[in-house]
């Protein structure tokens, strides 16, 4: 199959949606199998806080620690019990369509990567309708450029995000460091359950609290912009890994594939996997535990690159 007509019938495919189809395309606890839609999203802001509190009682912390000069720009830092600034740092952005998820709430993966020395930051954002896509962008670059500055030795930084926190680590890949005076030591991206093209999202319910136009839509687009991007502002080796669970939805599935494809085309170090038996909120409340699957592929990201 050629590639740029699978591109073009993918596109069009949700052009071609319904109203209808496109909004339960884009509503990712409507495809979950083990319990209700209701009942998944209390659970995941349960284990969230749970996950949260536990990594603030058990953990060394730095906490609410302001990265810009607006009150939302803070950010939590959780370090392995030998406290050292030569460390590989985890940095994680929530998901939450843009306009919902804190950092208060998305310390999900802080025991079992403090327990194998890796420093977690969980990083706030001022989400819709305070905050715009681009300024949430911007805010996310400048947390990026906040730890590189803040620790100077670090032993790499990998950027990891969830569903909307996906794409903002994702436009990290585009981003321009030197108006932030600092190139940070990006190792690693761990892009999960993601969107990377923002235009479908303007044609949903999801866009009240956003008020996207399609301009504002497409600027922000990853995908967009790396199918013609000339340059790579981040070092062509860091490892990318594009990850989507198996009962995320067809549209999530549609992104992520395509999106580690236009990676994979543009010669970036790219790997795409999917995740059995999960859906779009398991797939991050599992990183609770040390030997599910995704936690696993991250320490070994971390730990096996050179
Ligand atoms: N309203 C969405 C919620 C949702 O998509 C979501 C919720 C928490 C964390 C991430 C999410 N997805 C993308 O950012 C739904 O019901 O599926």
């Amino acid at each position: 199959m050629d590639v740029a007509g699978a591109s073009c019938r993918s596109e069009a495919s949700w052009k071609e949606m319904s109203k209808e189809e496109l909004e339960t395309q884009y509503t990712p606890s409507s495809w979950v199998i083990r319990r209700g839609a209701e009942e998944t999203l209390r659970t995941y802001s349960q284990i969230g806080n749970e996950a949260t509190k536990r990594a603030q009682a058990t953990r060394g912390s730095l906490l609410h620690i302001p990265y810009g000069h607006r009150e939302g720009e803070r950010l939590d830092i959780y370090f392995p019990e030998e406290e050292s600034e030569a460390l590989p740092f985890f940095v994680f952005f929530h998901g939450g369509y843009w306009q919902s998820g804190s950092k208060d709430s998305s310390a999900f993966m802080v025991s079992p990567l403090t327990a194998k020395g890796v420093a977690v930051v969980v990083v706030a954002y001022d989400i819709a309708p305070k905050g715009t896509l681009d300024q949430m962008v911007d805010q996310v670059t400048q947390s990026v450029a906040f730890v590189q500055k803040r620790y100077p030795c670090n032993e790499g930084i990998y950027l990891c995000g969830h569903s909307a926190g996906a794409h903002l680590a994702a436009m990290m890949l585009l981003a321009n460091w030197t108006k932030h005076g600092v190139t940070p030591n990006l190792k690693g991206f761990l892009l999960i359950s993601g969107i990377y093209d923002l235009e479908p999202i303007v044609h949903t319910s999801q866009n009240a609290a956003l008020l996207m136009s399609v301009e504002d839509a497409q600027r922000n687009s990853p995908q967009r912009h790396l199918e013609v991007a000339l340059t790579q502002p981040v070092d062509p080796a860091c490892h990318i890994l594009v990850i989507v669970g198996q009962h995320d939805t067809p549209e999530y599935h549609r992104q992520s594939r395509e999106f580690y494809q236009t990676l994979h085309r543009g010669g970036w170090k790219a790997s795409f996997e999917e995740l059995d038996d999960v859906d779009h909120f398991e797939i991050i409340w599992n990183l609770t535990q040390k030997d599910y699957v995704l936690t696993q592929m991250i320490l070994k990201t971390i730990f096996q690159e050179s």
